[in-house]
């Protein structure tokens, strides 16, 4: 606006955001100008008075870059849409475009981060992934929690994580912002939102393997990942070609899942409502939590259950355990549409040996308002932590030390007990937010909002089309 500022030179301009479809969020500018001095002093001072109190809002970040995720547009996507937004709010930002996988995770492993307010990173969800283990494992170390111990109470992290979509499922953005649209994802960086998150500890024995916020998903999910893998070169199509083969496929597998009940949680997975921006049954849970660290504080130990396990044995589709909808592009709605971002469960799917028409029905009614768990077929519970060992473990237990867990021969084993039954493959993989685990006996823990976002959750459509209430920067 150079040219209204040298004709009207006591002109200022403000930047603000506007909402202007479904979650999407755009920035728009205004210029003022004014003739009389003194009261064009006392604007500009009214608004920086007001930009200091939003001591929220951040003004160093770290951010990482996955130049290969999604379509390869992550340098191009900030370098365009979001560097200028961030420069435009005064956001300083040390910028590193990742050389390998985990750069980002082993980076964070070490670097000095007291001078950030935040780390962001640029790509899909494996990229989140790099930077939820970077600050997460970085935080048990230095507090001294043993993340091995499969019921150590991890630290929070208060470092807060922006997404900056740029990946092929983009489920963790789109779930936590309501779409996976850069600009919008900025200026909710910009404004210094906060949106806690659940976080799942993934072990096996004594050891961990990895954490997920998403989907931890075995069977149906852990083969679309594993067949996505070589055709990575097709971008997110990857997924859509291999789920087509591993629907063809049809395999079941068969084991024992094992889990205990979030009983104190108010929703249930069958639930009408969904988790919406600064939701009761999420802040209900915030509380508890607060209750239960205080209590630590105080010297008294947090006894978990131990009784209450429900077991259950079968031959599986899949296995699913979300602690969040999940919803995407491909899924507008998510696996499990009434899940809560944080209130400390996940929802537990079970998709029992069923016919490939049935199989597809359910799928399909992930891309529509229709139930998909309403099938004979489908199981859905609220956990809080659950295990699973596929039945053929003993024998991969005493195979694991020689040809490792994912090798070849424990996957492709033939079913023998079962001929008939169409499992004839004996174990699958787990999909961990879109990365393989080593192990396929595993156990789950939900970790109640260790986690925070530069998010708000899903604003509702009314307030949105209401009350408008831009936010200036
Ligand atoms: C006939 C129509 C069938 C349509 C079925 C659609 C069901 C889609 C549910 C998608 C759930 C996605 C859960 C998120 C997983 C991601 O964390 C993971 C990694 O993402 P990224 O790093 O961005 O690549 N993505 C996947 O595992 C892909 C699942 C795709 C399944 C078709
Ligand atoms: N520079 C890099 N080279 C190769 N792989 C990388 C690089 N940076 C990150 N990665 C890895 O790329 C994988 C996929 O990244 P992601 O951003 O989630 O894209 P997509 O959504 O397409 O899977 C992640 O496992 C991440 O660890
Ligand atoms: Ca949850």
């Amino acid at each position: 606006m150079k040219w209204q500022h040298i004709c009207k030179p006591r002109a200022f301009t403000v930047r603000y955001v506007q909402r202007v479809r479904k979650h999407r969020w755009r920035c728009k500018e205004v210029t003022f100008w004014c003739s009389d001095e003194q009261l064009f002093y006392q604007w500009l001072q009214a608004f920086h008075d007001l930009l200091e109190q939003q001591t929220h809002r951040p003004k160093n970040l770290l951010v990482y870059i996955n130049p290969y995720g999604g379509k390869k547009r992550g340098k191009q996507i900030y370098e365009n849409k979001v560097a200028p937004l961030f420069s435009a709010a005064g956001i300083c930002a040390d910028v590193i475009v990742t050389e390998y996988a985990n750069h980002a995770r082993d980076h964070l492993y070490d670097a000095n981060l007291e001078k950030y307010d935040g780390v962001v990173c640029v790509g899909g969800d494996g990229m989140f992934s790099e930077v939820l283990h970077g600050l997460i494992v970085r935080m048990q170390k230095d507090s001294d929690v043993d993340h091995n111990n499969p019921s150590a109470q991890l630290s929070r992290c208060n470092m807060r994580i922006g997404i900056i979509p740029a990946g092929s499922t983009d489920c963790i953005c789109y779930a936590t912002v309501g779409i996976n649209d850069p600009e919008t994802s900025a200026l909710h960086i910009i404004l210094g939102d906060c949106q806690p998150l659940d976080v799942c500890s993934v072990h096996y024995k004594r050891t961990f393997l990895k954490y997920s916020v998403s989907l931890l998903g075995y069977g149906f999910y852990g083969d679309v990942l594993k067949g996505s893998e070589k055709n990575r070169w097709l971008g997110p199509a990857r997924y859509d070609v291999s789920g087509f083969k591993t629907f063809l496929t049809h395999h079941c597998y068969e084991g024992s899942v094992s889990f205990q009940p979030a009983k104190w949680v108010l929703g249930s997975p069958r639930d009408q409502t969904t988790c919406t921006s600064g939701c009761y049954i999420c802040r209900q849970s915030s509380k508890q939590l607060d209750e239960q660290e205080q209590t630590q504080a105080c010297g008294s130990e947090h006894r978990e259950q131990d009784d209450d396990w429900t077991t259950i044995k079968g031959r599986f589709m899949a296995i699913n355990a979300v602690s969040m909808s999940c919803a995407c592009p491909r899924s507008p709605n998510g696996l499990s549409p009434a899940a809560h971002l944080a209130d400390g469960s996940a929802d537990l799917i079970l998709v029992r040996k069923c016919s490939r028409l049935d199989f597809l029905r359910h799928l399909i009614r992930h891309t529509s308002n229709k139930d998909q768990f309403d099938f004979p077929f489908v199981e859905v519970y609220r956990v809080k932590n659950f295990q699973f060992t596929p039945k053929h473990f003993e024998d991969e237990d005493n195979e694991s030390t020689d040809i490792g867990i994912l090798g070849k021969k424990n996957f492709s084993q033939i079913c023998t007990d079962h001929p008939s039954c169409g499992c004839n493959h004996v174990n699958s993989i787990w999909n961990c937010d879109g990365e393989t685990l080593d192990q396929t006996a595993i156990e789950m823990r939900v970790h109640c909002q260790l986690i925070k976002l530069f998010a708000r959750g899903i604003e509702n459509a009314k307030l949105e089309d209401d009350v408008n209430p831009s936010k200036v920067f």
